[in-house]
């Protein structure tokens, strides 16, 4: 290795093997380096190289990534709010033996590191994994995936529909609870904590859970209807893993993690956590646009989607395929590759949150398939009747989605249905 340059990363006739994971970049060279050049030096500082040409006693084992393919691309320009800009689609292959097994805190130091700020690229932005067999399943991957529509409830091919109680913070215990009994009654599926209702004073962890638990043995008993509930566990360190317990203990099915915000060593702490007790994982996605938003930088949705499942979350939001509120990469090709086989890992059950109501269920489910959890916060708590009419609105217009039945034919049977599309009608909000 000695006299090792960045130059040495790049080869084109390299073919990846079955056990490289292969990453595909998009790269914006520096104004001062040719689009060669920034490539090498991609692979170079994410696997074993540096600025500089390094001068190495004795021999090391070779742990160098290999820049494979440089092409000319553009991204961007066909969504609001991005320019189009022109840059390179670049290959990179990883040997095996650079990562550790079962660490996503290592294998992104090197695949999602130093990179993103190297001053020899403009922009840089991690798009697509091809993960070889034996790194994927050094990972756990999810414990139910889309299987929770039959093991928590008894959903058969329909989608699960969620809520989250609004305003996301500031209600009591008791105004959160009776929100959740209203929305279970009234016909959906999960209660959800937002993603920043922990554990704060005018709201407490504990009498949250035990409460929100009794209310939904009671909605399970009124309706018939298995019902469950997405319970924030977020916190630091050994904290989320009592937490994590104490769902178990009192009954529930399910916890919440808000993945990014935690970090993936901390995901991987509790889908360990959980496995103890047989607890599905739902995961809250807040933050990723820091990554994921602009498409010539960062981390792609796609990519953190692949990570989570690794992971082992059974759930995760991926958007509403641009119908909702937030800004949505791909929602159905990321979904596409949630369902994909993956060396026999479960699959992960997408759900489609953020601005949604019961008028763009059929677009939604027209875009995205049944195959996913679809929850309505403002969509719900903001029918003119309230949250157990919103609620009713929803899930029929869910159940007919499912059925291949118009909206319309279902709002005759369901008046709730009716308000709430007089109200919103079929319009994306903002
Ligand atoms: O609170 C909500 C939705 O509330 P509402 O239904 O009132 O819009 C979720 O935090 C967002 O869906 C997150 O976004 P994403 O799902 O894109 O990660
Ligand atoms: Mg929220």
């Amino acid at each position: 290795m000695v006299g090792i340059t960045y130059e040495d990363f790049l080869d084109r006739s390299y073919e990846p093997t079955a056990d490289d994971l292969v990453c595909r970049f998009y790269v914006e060279p520096a104004a001062d380096m040719d689009a060669e050049a920034a490539a090498s030096r991609v692979a170079s500082e994410s696997s074993n190289g540096t600025w500089a040409a390094l001068q190495v006693e004795g021999s090391v084992t070779d742990l160098s990534a290999t820049a494979f393919d440089v092409e000319p691309t553009s991204v961007g320009g066909d969504t609001p709010g991005t320019d189009r800009r022109e840059g390179y689609d670049v290959g990179v292959a990883y040997p095996m033996a650079l990562f550790e097994p079962g660490s996503m805190p290592q294998v992104l130091s090197c695949i999602a590191g130093n990179i993103l700020g190297m001053k020899a690229v403009d922009r840089i932005r991690l798009r697509d994994c091809e993960w070889p067999e034996p790194l994927a399943t050094s990972f756990p991957g999810p414990a139910y995936g889309s299987a929770v529509r039959d093991r928590v409830f008894d959903a058969g091919d329909r989608p699960i529909t969620a809520t989250v109680p609004k305003p996301k913070v500031g209600l009591s215990t008791d105004q959160h609870v009776e929100v959740g009994y209203q929305a279970w009654t009234g016909g959906i599926d999960l209660l959800k904590d937002d993603e920043n209702l922990t554990d704060q004073a005018f709201n407490p962890f504990h009498d949250r859970l035990t409460e929100s638990l009794d209310a939904r043995d009671r909605a399970e008993e009124e309706t018939g209807e298995r019902k469950s509930y997405l319970v924030n566990v977020t916190a630091p360190g050994g904290e989320m893993l009592d937490r994590v317990d104490a769902v178990a203990e009192a009954g529930g099915e399910y916890v919440m993690v808000d993945v990014v915000t935690c970090g993936w060593a901390a995901v991987q702490q509790v889908r360990e956590r959980c496995d103890r007790h047989g607890l599905a994982i739902h995961a809250h996605r807040a933050m990723h646009a820091g990554f994921d938003r602009l498409p010539d930088h960062g981390v792609s949705m796609r990519v953190i989607a692949q990570i989570a499942r690794l992971c082992g979350v059974d759930q995760i939001h991926t958007g509403t395929a641009d119908l909702g509120k937030l800004a949505n990469e791909d929602t159905a090709g990321i979904n596409e590759w949630l369902r994909s086989d993956l060396y026999g890992l479960a699959d992960v059950l997408p759900t489609a949150s953020g601005g949604l109501h019961p008028g763009l269920v059929p677009e939604l489910v027209d875009r995205l398939g049944t195959q996913l959890c679809i929850q309505a916060g403002g969509g719900i708590h903001g029918h003119p009747d309230g949250t157990h009419a919103g609620a009713k609105a929803l899930r029929a217009a869910v159940d007919a989605a499912a059925a291949g039945e118009d909206i319309e034919a279902a709002a005759e049977r369901e008046p709730a249905l009716a308000t709430a599309i007089e109200k919103w009608g079929t319009e994306t909000p903002r």
